[in-house]
């Protein structure tokens, strides 16, 4: 039988990111490929630990593609994590079973100057351009992958405490006592970003995005300055090159900040959180362009009629412009597989 053939431009989630109004937003969710799933938990089993899954090809696109055959997501995310990209510039990284991720610490010039060369973080990332590869070959036709990467100022705050912090207190510090170094730092993270998400589109992603977990950490001109310019400078490096390749950005935690997010940025799509109402997200965001978000994850726990309310509210809400459905953050380890089927139900029906 002659296999239909769907061109890029048939995919919901690139036509949404292409500005078109669809009648049924395309649907994702950040961190799909998780703990919630038994088949997640039996791989990484198999992998040994976290870090060995991400760096070994075939078992991080099988992760990557569990969500996909179980709810049939428009879109993949590449499995991997913000944090590979410092170990491959020389800081030591591993995770602590019940903590989160451990760093060695870049607080002076000279931690700043051991760091490798841009050119030779490759040499480290290399199996995760292979995971992109054997999903890009391996992914059904209608599903886009998204490749990503850590925004600037996020992976930095990492970098500088050695850990996740509830405050990003010392990336802070850094930033007032030793602003050549901060500043320094976030040049070295921006570059070997561009680097590393050219290399992922090289590879077969169709679409990135750029995680700024902790932007609503930053006001006023550090907001500006640390956040969104390190993010404009990205996208335009990676428009320059790769003109058709859509982008997204999460600066989270914005607030009334992520008004005028897409012209500060340049990025195609701008991800909102849950600490925003899409109603104002439709008004002063989405107006001009695609939006992604923004369903408490906190749903996929409790589900239920909650679940099937919010999820209709946000899909009406947002009805009216470019909408690609996700949560506001990564789904949680505690959350029902069971809900998330009821949510994308809820948005396929909505
Ligand atoms: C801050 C951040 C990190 N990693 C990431 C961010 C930005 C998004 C966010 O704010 O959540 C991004 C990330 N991390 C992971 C992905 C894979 C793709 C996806 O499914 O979304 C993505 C896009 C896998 C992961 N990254 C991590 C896991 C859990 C590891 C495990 O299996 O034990 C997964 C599936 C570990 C991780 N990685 C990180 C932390 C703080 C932790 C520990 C917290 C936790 O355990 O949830 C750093």
């Amino acid at each position: 039988m002659k296999k239909e053939v769907i061109m890029p431009s048939d995919k919901t989630i690139l036509r949404a990111l292409a500005g078109e109004t669809l009648p049924t937003p395309p649907i994702w969710m950040m961190r799909q490929a998780g703990r919630y799933l038994p088949e997640y938990r039996e791989t990484r089993a198999k992998a040994g630990d976290f870090l060995s899954l991400c760096y070994n090809p075939e078992l991080a696109a099988e992760v990557t593609l569990q969500p996909i055959r179980r709810y049939g997501f428009d879109a993949a995310i590449l499995f991997a994590d913000i944090l590979l990209l410092p170990q491959a510039l020389g800081a030591d990284l591993w995770f602590v079973t019940g903590e989160g991720p451990r760093l060695s610490t870049i607080k002076s010039a000279d931690e700043l100057s051991a760091l490798k060369p841009i050119s030779d973080i490759h040499d480290t990332l290399g199996p995760v351009y292979e995971t992109v590869k054997i999903l890009s070959e391996e992914l059904p036709q209608e599903t886009t992958l998204i490749g990503f990467a850590g925004a600037p100022w996020t992976v930095a705050t990492y970098m500088i405490a050695g850990r996740g912090t509830p405050d990003q207190a010392p990336a802070h510090a850094l930033k007032e006592e030793n602003q050549a170094v901060f500043e320094g730092l976030l040049k070295v993270i921006t570059e070997g970003t561009i680097a590393y998400l050219s290399r992922q589109i090289d590879a077969g992603a169709e679409v990135v995005k750029i995680f700024d977990s902790w932007a609503g950490s930053l006001s006023g001109a550090d907001f500006v300055n640390y956040a969104v310019k390190p993010t404009a400078e990205i996208v335009k490096a990676l428009k320059k090159r790769y003109p058709d390749v859509p982008v997204i950005a999460f600066p989270r935690g914005a607030g009334e900040s992520y008004a005028g997010m897409h012209a500060a940025t340049g990025a195609d799509c701008i991800a909102v959180d849950d600490g925003v109402d899409a109603a104002w997200v439709a008004k002063y965001v989405q107006k001009d362009g695609c939006v992604q978000g923004n369903l408490a994850s906190s749903h996929m726990v409790t589900g239920g009629r909650g679940l099937i309310d919010e999820t209709q509210r946000i899909c009406d809400a947002l009805s009216g412009g470019p909408h690609i459905f996700n949560l506001g953050h990564g789904i949680t380890p505690d959350a029902d597989p069971k809900n998330v089927a009821l949510m994308i139900e809820t948005v396929r029906n909505s």
